[in-house]
């Protein structure tokens, strides 16, 4: 007889509720971790699925699980650090926030290396929105590990046929692709709120991957992964897709709403928000020019309205395209 992976899910959130689903369609007996069960309400936890049911086999407590195959964290970024602290180290852990910590400039598996030295550690990003991953429609993510067997190993645990996942061993370039593309997906809800038209969309976003394919390799990420799933197809995903909350933060935003206000009214995290500066600060520490995510981290300051921001963007030298 085989053994039922047992997988624990930090977080339930829309991520977290939609991977919970997710590990029980593979086969696995699922656990999810929630701050506060008693909140959780399908319109809360899933504002763009409000019938969803958990089924009845996930338990959902706010008890740390003691024992799990493995351990899947989907809190935001900026919390990871906290809620991490309190998960058992009783099993390979897999980060599924995107974004960098803004008090620290440290990507999540380094958050966690921290916290547990000794754990296998892993990385799940991609193109994926909670409310269909939660409906089973289909989608491909990418799980990264330093070691590319037990990335292997981990992905095989959450793949279904509806839900490839594909293995890699440069977690670096994914984290940096899941977090730097909520900054980019900012920056073209703006374009958009301010009519500055389709074109320039997409100017922004192929722009956007010469700055992250500069900052990758600056990290030590490998070109081919901004290529991939966590990098092009996250990019392809939340810049056109108007059910990311980082795309609406910038449409409304790009619409005149100051950056406050837009995130106040957004159900949900917006991860490029704290994820600007410290992505940012990131570059500059590695000498790398980032113009459109500098420019996203003043538009969030509110030290520029739109049109500074065009005439930053616009005004910048035009040479080789692959200088
Ligand atoms: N929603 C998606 O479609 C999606 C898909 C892929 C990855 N992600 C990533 O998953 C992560 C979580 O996003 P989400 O959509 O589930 O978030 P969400 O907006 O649905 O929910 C936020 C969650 O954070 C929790 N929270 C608030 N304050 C907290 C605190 N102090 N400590 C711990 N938890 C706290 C809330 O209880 C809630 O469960 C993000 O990094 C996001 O980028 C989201
Ligand atoms: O709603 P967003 O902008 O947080 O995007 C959700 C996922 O990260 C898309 O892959």
């Amino acid at each position: 007889m085989t053994h039922t992976a047992r997988i624990a899910v930090i977080g339930a959130g829309a991520w977290g509720t939609a991977l919970a689903l997710q590990a029980a369609r593979a086969g696995a007996e699922v656990s999810l971790w929630a701050r506060n069960p008693a909140a959780m309400s399908a319109g809360r936890v899933m504002p763009r699925l409000p019938g969803y049911a958990l089924p009845s086999g996930i338990a959902v407590s706010d008890v740390m699980p003691r024992q799990a195959d493995l351990i899947l964290l989907a809190c935001p970024m900026q919390h990871l650090r906290v809620t991490a602290r309190n998960v058992p180290p009783c099993a390979p852990m897999i980060a599924c926030c995107k974004g960098i910590e803004q008090a620290t400039g440290l990507m999540p598996l380094q958050v966690l290396g921290e916290l547990f030295p000794h754990s296998v550690l892993g990385v799940l990003s991609g193109p994926n929105f909670a409310h269909e991953i939660a409906t089973g429609q289909p989608a491909a993510a990418v799980l990264a590990s330093a070691d590319r067997t037990q990335a292997r190993r981990l992905a095989d645990l959450l793949t279904t046929p509806a839900f490839r996942l594909y293995a890699s061993d440069d977690p670096t370039g994914v984290q940096l692709g899941g977090a730097a593309k909520n900054v980019i997906a900012i920056a073209a809800g703006a374009a958009i709120g301010a009519k500055l038209g389709e074109n320039a969309r997409a100017a922004l976003i192929t722009r956007s991957i010469a700055e992250l394919s500069r900052l990758s390799h600056a990290l030590g990420g490998r070109p081919e992964t901004l290529s991939g799933l966590a990098g092009i197809g996250d990019l392809l995903l939340t810049c056109t897709g108007a059910a990311s909350r980082n795309y609406r933060l910038g449409l409304a935003i790009g619409q005149g709403t100051p950056a406050q206000q837009a995130a106040d009214a957004l159900e949900g995290v917006a991860e490029g928000r704290a994820t600007a500066p410290a992505l940012l600060q990131l570059a500059r520490q590695h000498g790398v020019s980032t113009p459109v995510i500098a420019t996203v981290t003043s538009l969030l300051a509110g030290t520029i309205d739109m049109d500074d921001a065009s005439q930053l963007l616009l005004s910048r030298p035009v040479g080789h395209e692959f200088a």
